[in-house]
Parts: structure tokens; sequence; C-alpha cells
């Protein structure tokens, strides 16, 4: 075998029923280059069935190789998707439909990624669209990758929970968020607006991002109410807990300011050709508040990235849109993005 170009990645399938699978597809299709080294982990008649969906008048089939070590990806030619099959997944399942054995599938893919991760047996996986409801109603107790992740990685290195903080980032050219929390409801995500977390969120952020960039990040955090509370008359959130966190950050050598009005705070960091964002990132204080505005920005070049992981993990910044699953219309630019991360992120090349 001649020797590896990259680390291997591993590609979950994600959910069966949404466009998980045909965007994988698509992306060994049309992105060969940026594929070599990867291969997906699920089931090969699911990923057959994905590539076949992509067939159409003046569109070659796409072959599928299964392979029975994911090093024999390196063997595979361009435009041909090799698929490690795990046992006991569920063949194709009916499109577009919340179930709990789909559910059950894409965990486990995210499960085993996350093993040889952790082994240092791949490089890191960029991990295709589960649906949460389907992952409930298989029975598992987390409400999304992120959580998964955590866990497995709390558990490789036998600590509890509390030990492996992790924080979502998501990442576009334009504009980087983090999340103070994460998939919990408004009222939990208030609460969750504590000093500690605040804190915590923005050490992650600068080593994750120092990591990546190669120097110190420029931190903004946002406030939690309108205005950042305007000096406590919308809210104390931003003096009892914020402001501290940003004082005690800013003590340990951390560049970071705020709480910033978060109606503006993303627009001043949005980096374009003409105008320079004013921040590398913004801590944002929960879910709505930071996704939205990198959301907004396009679908197609957004990266999920899990911080805080002792592996490399990215993702598609979208879901399992079961409103277009299956018939070829999904976008893959945004997997093709997050693989293009994950690899620069495996090397220690930093841009995350
Ligand atoms: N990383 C992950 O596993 C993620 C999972 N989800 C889950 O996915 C499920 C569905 O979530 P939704 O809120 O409906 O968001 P969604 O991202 O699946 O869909 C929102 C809209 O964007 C469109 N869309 C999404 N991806 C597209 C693509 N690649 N190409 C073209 N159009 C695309 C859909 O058709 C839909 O109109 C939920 O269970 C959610 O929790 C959501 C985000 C990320
Ligand atoms: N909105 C992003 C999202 O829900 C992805 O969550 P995860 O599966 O990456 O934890």
């Amino acid at each position: 075998m001649t020797a590896p170009l990259a680390p291997l990645l591993a590609i979950t399938q994600g959910d069966p029923a949404g466009i998980g699978p045909e965007i994988v597809a698509k992306a060994f299709r049309d992105a060969p280059e940026q594929m070599q080294g990867c291969f997906v982990v699920g089931e090969v008649q699911t990923m057959r069935r994905a590539a076949q969906i992509l067939q159409g008048p003046g569109r070659c089939a796409l072959p599928v190789a299964e392979i029975a070590d994911p090093q024999e990806a390196w063997q595979v030619p361009p435009r041909c998707m090799p698929v490690f099959p795990l046992p006991g997944l569920p063949g194709p399942l009916p499109f577009g439909q919340v179930q709990a054995e789909a559910g059950r599938a894409a965990a486990e893919c995210v499960r085993w990624a996350a093993r040889q991760a952790l082994q240092g047996e791949i490089a890191g996986l960029v991990t295709a669209p589960l649906n949460k409801e389907a992952l409930h109603l298989a029975g598992l107790a987390f409400p999304g990758h992120t959580e998964l992740l955590q866990a497995e990685a709390a558990e490789h290195a036998g600590v509890p929970l509390a030990h492996m903080p992790v924080r979502m980032m998501l990442a576009n050219d334009a504009l980087r968020t983090v999340l103070v929390s994460i998939h919990v409801s408004l009222r939990d995500a208030i609460a969750a607006v504590t000093q500690e977390q605040v804190l915590e969120t923005i050490r992650i952020t600068h080593e994750a991002l120092l990591r990546a960039l190669g120097r110190p990040p420029r931190i903004a955090v946002a406030g939690l109410n309108p205005h950042a509370g305007e000096a406590g008359l919308m809210g104390r959130e931003e003096l009892e807990h914020i402001a501290p966190a940003v004082a005690a950050a800013q003590a340990l050598g951390i560049q970071v300011i705020g709480p910033e009005p978060p109606d503006t705070v993303f627009m001043r960091a949005r980096h374009s050709a003409e105008r320079p964002g004013a921040f590398d990132v913004v801590v944002a204080m929960y879910h709505d508040q930071g996704l939205i505005p990198v959301k907004y920005l396009g679908l197609d070049e957004g990266v999920n990235v899990t911080l805080g992981l002792p592996l490399v993990r990215t993702s598609p910044d979208h879901g399992t849109a079961f409103d277009i699953a299956g018939q070829g219309l999904a976008d893959a630019a945004s997997l093709i993005a997050a693989v293009q991360m994950a690899r620069r992120l495996a090397a220690g090349q930093g841009q995350a």
C-alpha cells in the first residue's frame, strides 16, 4: 500500500431518512479531491440508495466500494464512495419520517467513529445530520451529537462529564459564534448564563482559536438582554454574571470585551473583503442568538465544530431536511466545507 496522503476522516451517514446519505454521496461525486482519505461509516444499501438518487440524465452513477478496514479507503479511486459497514444497522428506511431505528443507526455510527478517533485510529469525524426526535425515540439520552460525543470522550478519559466541558461553534468565512448553552429550553438557557459558564465558554473559545489561528483571538461577548441590559434597566444578567466573567477572563490575559449589545455585535464581527470584522468570534448566550446570524448568511458554507473535545469533529450547519430528503436536491457544500475544516484541524493547520 502507498503511504497515506493525509489522515483518515470518518463520515457518519446520519439519519437514513434524511438528506445525510445523499449529501455524503454528492460530496464524493462532486468534490473527489477533498474527499480523498474519507470513508463513510454506515449501512451499504442505504449508501447505495443515496448514490442512485444522484443518478440522472447526464449524471454518471457513483460506485460504492464496501471496505473491510478503514485503511482500504486509500485504495478506492476518486468518485467512488468507500463505505465501512457497521454490523446490525437497518437497511434503507422510508424518507422523511421520524423513526427510532433511524435514530439508533445514526447514533451507532457516531459512537463507533468517536471511539476510533479517541483511540487514534482515525484523524477525526465529520457527522452528517441526525434527527434529534429520532435519537430520543431510540432511547438515547443525548439531544445531539455534541452531548453524545462529550459523554464518549469523558468515558474514554475516565472523568465525569463536568470535567469534559464542550461548546458548539458555528463558523463560516464571515462569522464565528460559540454558544454558552446548546440544546436546552430558552428558560434553561437564561438560567445557564452564570459567571462560571460564561467564563468557561470564553476560556474554551480562546484555547481553541489560539490553536487554530496561531494567535490570540479577539473575542466579543454578547449580552443576554436588549442593549446588553442598558446598565441594568432591561435585565441584570450583564451586571451580575457576564461582565464579571469577562473581567475574570481579561485577568487571565484573554483578549475579550463585553457584554456587547447582542443586536449589533454580530454585524460588527462579520468579516468581508471590504471590511474586516472587528472580532474573530462572538460568544453568544444561547443557541438561537448565536446560530441565527451564521445561518442567515447561508446554509451553504457554515460548519459546526465541537470545541473542547480531545478529537476533531465537524458537521454541516444544517439538519436532516426531511422535506427534501430522497430527491437529490440537497446541497452538499456545507458538508464539503466541514470536511475541509476537519482536515485543517486534524493537520493542526488552524483556520477553524
Ligand atoms: N448536525 C445535526 O445533526 C443537526 C441536526 N438538526 C436536526 O435536523 C432536524 C431538522 O431540523 P430543521 O430545523 O428542520 O432544519 P434543517 O436544516 O433540516 O432544514 C431547514 C430548511 O433548510 C433546508 N435545508 C437544510 N439543509 C439543506 C441542504 N443541504 N440543501 C438544501 N436545503 C437544505 C431544508 O429543506 C429546510 O427547508 C431536527 O431534528 C434538528 O434537530 C439540525 C441541525 C443540525
Ligand atoms: N443547531 C445545531 C445543531 O442542532 C447540531 O447539534 P449537534 O448534533 O451538532 O450537537
